[in-house]
C-alpha cells in the first residue's frame, strides 16, 4: 500500500471547527463517564478485576484523546479569530500522558498507578501480632489523640514501612514513564505540564514570594508549638536544629496541627470550639454532616445536591470487609447527572470540615456542568480546592456553630477570639510550608534534579528547611517517605492546596463584603447571603473557559494571588504570638535533619 501523504491544507473554516468541537463534546461525555465509573468501582471496591477494568477504560480514554488531538490538529486553530474557539482547541490538543503512543508502555503506566494506589490504600500497621490497623480511621485517630512519644513513633515508622518503602521502585518507573509520555505531548517533563495549568510565566516566583511573605506567621506558630511540645515531651526529645520531630504534631504527616488544640489553646476553659463532643452527643451521622453542608450551599442560593448524589455516594466506610480507597474525594461523572462523594466519614469536627471541602468540589461540578467537557475544570486547580474551604471559613465561626446548634453559647472577648484564631492557624498557617514543599520535591524529581538515589534526602531537606520538621529517627534511601503521603502514589498534584490556602481568604474577604458583613474577617459568616452566593456562582459557572486572572477579578476584585487577606484574618493572633515568643527569631538549621 503506497502511503500517499496528502499535505492537506489546515482547515480554516471556524464554523466547521465549532461543529467538530460539539461532536467531540458528546463523545467525551460517554468515554469520560465510562472511565470515571470504572475508577469509582475500583476506588469503592479494590479488586484485581476492578483494577483491570479501570486500566482498560483509561486506555480507551487515551485512544479517544489521541484521535481527538489528531483531528483537532487538522484545523488552523492557532489563527482562529474566535478566541474562545482558539482556547477550546488549545485544550483539545493538550492530552497529557494520554499522548503516549506505545500502548504497552501506556498500559504499564496505568497499571503502576493503580498498583501504587492499592498498596497505599490497603496499608496496615500491626501493633501486635494479630492487631493490624488501617490508616482510616485507626492510625489517624492514634496520631490525633496519643501523647505517648514511643507509641506515636511506632505508628509513624510502621506506616512508612507499610507504604512508602513498598512503593519506591514503582515510583521510579512511574516517573520515567510519565515523563516519556508527556514529552510526546510537547512538555519537557511532567512537572512542567502540571505548572502549565496555571498559565502564568512567573508562577514559581509568585509562589516563592507568597511563601516568604507568610513564613514569619509560620515561624511564630512553629516556635510557640515547639515550646509547648517541649513541655509535654521533654526538651531532650528535640534536636538542636530547632526542628520539631515529625510524629508528635497530631497528624501522620504533620500537615495540620489542629489535633494539638488541647495543648496549644491559649486560654483554656473557654467555649469548646472543637464541637466534636457536641456532634457525638447529638448523634450526628455522616449523612447528617452532608445535609448540614448542603443546607449551607442552598442558603446562598447555590445548587443543591441532586438525588443521584444521595443515592450513589459512599459517605462512610463500608462494613462488608471490602477494601476501599478511604481518602476522601469528590467525583464528576461528566454526564451532567451523576456527582458523588466517597468519604470514610468519622464523626468529628475535622471531618465536618472535609465534608464541606468535598461539597465545594461538587458545587463547582454542578455550576459548570453545561460547559464543554474541556472547560469542566477549576479556573485553575487552586480554585477548585478553595470553594469548599471558603464555605467552611464561615461554618467554623463560633457564631455559626451556635446558629446550627453545635455551640451552646458564644463568649465574645479577646481571649475567646485568640483561642479561635489559634485553632484556625493550626489548620491553615501550619499547612502552608507543607502545601508548598510537596510539589517542590515532585517538580525536582520530574525534572531530574532529584534522582532516585536521593529521593528521601531531598524530601527531608525540604521538610527540615521549609517546615522545620525533622524525622524522629534516622532515615535512609531504603525509605521513601514521600510515598507515605496519599498524593504521591495517588499522583495528585499538590501546589493547588497552597494556592487555595491563599486565595480562599481573598474570596472570603470579597464574599463577606458582598454579604454586607462589617465585622473583622475572622468573625464573618456569609450564611444565607444570596448576594455572596450570586457572586460565587458567577465565577463557578465559568469553569476553565476563561484565564484564571479574569475569574479572580470577578470574585476577588484583583487579578493576582495576594496574601494580604490571610494576614488580615490572622492579625490579632500574629500580634499575640510575637508577644508570647519573646520576639526571638527561630532559625531552622539548613539541610541536616
Ligand atoms: C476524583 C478526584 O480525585 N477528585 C478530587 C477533586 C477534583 O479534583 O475535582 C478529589 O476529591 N481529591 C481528593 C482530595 C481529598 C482531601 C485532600 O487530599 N486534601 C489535602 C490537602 C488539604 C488539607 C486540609 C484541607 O482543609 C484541605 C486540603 C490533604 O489531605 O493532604 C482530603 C481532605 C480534604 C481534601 C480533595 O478533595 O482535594
Ligand atoms: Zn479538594
Amino acid at each position: 500500500l503506497v502511503m500517499n501523504f496528502v499535505h492537506s491544507e489546515l482547515i480554516t473554516n471556524e464554523t466547521a471547527a465549532r461543529e467538530f468541537a460539539n461532536e467531540v463534546n458528546a463523545g467525551s461525555e460517554v468515554v469520560m463517564y465510562n472511565f470515571v465509573a470504572a475508577s469509582w468501582n475500583y476506588n469503592t471496591n479494590i479488586t484485581t478485576e476492578n483494577q483491570q477494568a479501570m486500566v482498560d477504560e483509561s486506555l480507551k480514554l487515551a485512544l479517544f484523546d489521541q484521535a481527538v488531538e489528531a483531528n483537532a490538529s487538522r484545523y488552523d486553530w492557532k489563527n482562529f479569530s474566535d478566541t474562545d474557539l482558539n482556547r477550546l482547541f488549545s485544550k483539545l490538543v493538550d492530552i497529557g500522558t494520554a499522548a503516549m503512543t506505545d500502548k504497552v508502555k501506556l498500559e504499564r503506566l496505568n497499571n503502576i498507578m493503580s498498583e501504587m494506589e492499592a498498596i497505599y490504600s490497603t496499608g496496615k500497621v500491626c501493633l501486635t501480632e494479630n492487631n493490624c490497623l488501617p490508616l482510616d480511621p485507626d492510625l489517624s485517630r492514634l496520631m490525633a489523640t496519643s501523647t505517648d512519644y514511643d507509641e506515636l513513633l511506632t505508628v509513624w515508622k510502621g506506616w512508612r514501612d507499610a507504604t512508602g518503602a513498598k512503593i519506591k521502585d514503582l515510583y521510579k518507573e512511574f516517573v520515567s514513564l510519565s515523563n516519556e509520555a508527556i514529552v510526546q505531548n510537547g512538555y519537557p517533563d511532567t512537572g512542567a505540564y502540571w505548572k502549565s495549568w496555571y498559565d502564568t510565566p512567573t508562577f514559581e516566583e509568585d509562589l516563592k514570594t507568597l511563601f516568604e511573605t507568610l513564613k514569619p506567621l509560620y515561624v511564630n506558630l512553629h516556635a510557640y508549638t515547639r515550646k509547648k511540645l517541649k513541655e509535654r515531651y521533654g526538651a531532650d526529645k528535640f534536636p538542636t536544629s530547632g526542628h520539631i520531630p515529625a510524629h508528635i504534631l497530631g497528624n501522620m504527616w504533620a500537615q495540620t496541627w489542629g489535633n494539638l488544640f488541647d495543648l496549644l489553646e491559649p486560654y483554656p476553659g473557654k467555649d469548646d470550639i472543637d464541637v466534636t463532643p457536641q456532634m457525638v452527643q447529638q448523634n450526628y451521622t455522616a449523612e447528617k454532616m452532608f445535609q448540614v453542608s448542603d443546607e449551607f450551599f442552598k442558603s446562598l442560593g447555590l445548587i443543591e445536591m441532586p438525588s443521584e448524589f444521595w443515592d450513589h455516594s459512599m459517605l462512610k466506610k463500608p462494613t462488608d470487609g471490602r477494601d476501599v480507597v478511604c481518602h476522601a474525594s469528590a467525583w464528576d461523572f461528566y454526564n451532567k447527572k451523576d456527582f458523588r462523594v466517597k468519604q470514610c466519614t468519622d464523626i468529628t469536627m475535622e471531618d465536618l470540615i472535609t465534608v464541606h471541602h468535598e461539597m465545594g468540589h461538587i458545587e463547582y461540578y454542578l455550576q459548570y456542568k453545561d460547559q464543554h467537557v474541556v472547560y469542566r475544570d477549576g479556573a485553575n486547580p487552586g480554585f477548585h480546592e478553595a470553594v469548599g474551604d471558603v464555605i467552611s471559613l464561615s461554618v467554623q465561626t463560633p457564631t455559626h456553630l451556635q446558629k446550627i446548634g453545635l455551640l451552646p453559647e458564644v463568649t465574645n472577648d479577646e481571649e475567646a477570639e485568640i483561642n479561635f484564631l489559634m485553632k484556625m492557624a493550626l489548620q491553615k498557617i501550619a499547612f502552608l510550608p507543607f502545601g508548598y514543599l510537596i510539589d517542590q520535591w515532585r517538580w525536582s524529581v520530574f525534572s531530574g534534579e532529584t534522582t532516585p538515589d536521593n529521593y528521601n534526602q531531598k524530601w527531608w531537606d525540604l521538610r527540615c528547611g521549609l517546615q522545620g520538621i525533622s524525622p524522629p529517627e534516622d532515615r535512609t534511601e531504603d525509605d521513601f517517605d514521600p510515598g507515605a503521603k496519599f498524593h504521591i502514589p495517588g499522583n495528585t498534584p499538590y501546589i493547588r492546596y497552597f494556592v487555595s490556602f491563599v486565595i480562599q481568604f481573598q474570596f472570603h474577604k470579597s464574599l463577606c463584603q458582598a454579604a454586607g458583613q462589617n465585622v473583622p474577617l475572622h468573625q464573618c459568616d456569609i450564611y444565607q447571603s444570596t448576594a455572596a452566593g450570586q457572586k460565587l456562582s458567577e465565577m463557578l459557572k465559568l469553569g476553565s473557559s476563561k484565564p484564571w486572572p479574569e475569574a479572580m477579578m470577578m470574585i476577588a476584585g484583583e487579578d493576582k494571588m495576594n496574601a494580604a487577606a490571610l494576614m488580615e484574618y490572622f492579625q490579632p493572633l500574629t500580634t499575640w504570638l510575637i508577644e508570647q515568643n519573646d520576639v526571638y527569631k527561630l532559625v531552622f538549621a539548613e539541610s541536616n535533619p
